[in-house]
């Protein structure tokens, strides 16, 4: 009884170590010196999978090659380290500390990039990863889809509700996109999380994006593009939600969007997913103070 009673306890002692990590209260280089300091401490108990999760922007598929990288077990603790291992991870954390400034301000980032590049499949990646990320829910008068839930997607408004909101400055930016219906940002929720101290991920199009930089210059744009032109086509083609004719009007938008990558801060191509979800949430840690990501791309034609 009193052993178990002493588990949970160093249970809820660990977890309190994992939250100050990831609240960065703490940095994940002084818990695996009190770790190797002491065999006593609790940090000593840590899995070296745990210590990693906890650090902000890193999820468990980039922890799990981690370790493959470092050599070391998943399932290994912070004291059951060989001397060559703990030199690698003291290495790789301070390789990353740049990363994972001191508790500053929050920052507002906005996601942008053409059609179908995979806006949306990315931000739904960091919702369903990164809860740590504020995600904007905008307002839109275009009917919901299929599965879409008001609320979660989008608020589904109608036009009169828009103009309403229009009017009274409700929104941070707004636009008609595609030519068709108006989406906005809405401000009230953006400023109440940036007052917590979170940062606010907005996925949104590049005319909000230009709006949001034009009246909050420290906001940090980000904009995903397609490891090449064909498989930009590809992904549009391949989502099959516009006729052929939609298809090629968003292609030719694409063109002139495409053309605006130089405006945006940082610019982080979506080969796989998971990765640039990752690349996007590291950008949102580094509150846009780090070097802007290279990306080398050329459309087809130039
Ligand atoms: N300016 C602006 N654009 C938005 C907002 N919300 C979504 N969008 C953009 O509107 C476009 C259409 O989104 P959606 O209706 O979900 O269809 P999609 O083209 O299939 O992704 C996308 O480019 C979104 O980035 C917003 O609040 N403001
Ligand atoms: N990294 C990726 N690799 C392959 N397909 C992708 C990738 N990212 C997105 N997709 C696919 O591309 C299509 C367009 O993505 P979507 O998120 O709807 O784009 P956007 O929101 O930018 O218009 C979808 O069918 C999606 O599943």
């Amino acid at each position: 009884m009193a052993a178990s009673r002493a588990a949970v306890a160093a249970r809820q002692a660990r977890a309190s170590v994992k939250r100050a990590v990831n609240e960065r209260r703490i940095s994940a280089q002084s818990v695996l010196e009190v770790a190797l300091a002491s065999t006593e401490s609790i940090e000593s108990t840590m899995k070296v999978r745990d210590l990693l999760l906890a650090i902000p922007g890193l999820g468990p598929v980039r922890v799990a090659r981690i370790m493959e990288e470092l050599g070391i077990s998943p399932t290994k603790r912070l004291s059951g380290l060989g001397v060559h291992q703990q030199v690698r991870l003291r290495e790789f954390l301070d390789r990353r500390a740049p990363m994972v400034p001191a508790p500053t301000s929050s920052t507002l980032v906005v996601l942008a990039g053409p059609t179908a590049v995979g806006k949306g499949t990315v931000s739904t990646y960091i919702r369903e990863n990164h809860p740590e990320v504020c995600l904007s829910i905008s307002a839109t008068t275009r009917a919901p889809r299929p599965g879409e839930v008001d609320g979660v997607s989008y608020y589904f408004i109608d036009d009169a509700e828009f103009d309403r909101m229009v009017e009274a400055g409700e929104f941070l930016e707004w636009a008609v996109v595609h030519n068709h219906s108006r989406y906005g940002t809405p401000r009230a929720p953006i400023e109440a999380a940036l007052a917590e101290g979170r940062s606010v991920l907005l996925e949104i199009d590049i005319q909000g994006a230009r709006q949001v930089k034009a009246s909050e210059p420290s906001a940090v744009l980000v904009f995903l593009l397609p490891p090449t032109w064909d498989e930009l086509v590809r992904r549009l083609i391949g989502r099959g939600t516009e006729s052929a004719e939609e298809q090629e009007r968003r292609l030719r938008t694409a063109r002139v969007e495409l053309a605006a990558q130089g405006e945006f801060d940082h610019r982080v191509v979506n080969t796989d997913v998971q990765t640039a979800a990752a690349e996007v949430v590291e950008l949102m840690n580094a509150s846009g103070a780090g070097t802007p990501v290279a990306a080398s791309y050329r459309t087809k034609e130039n």
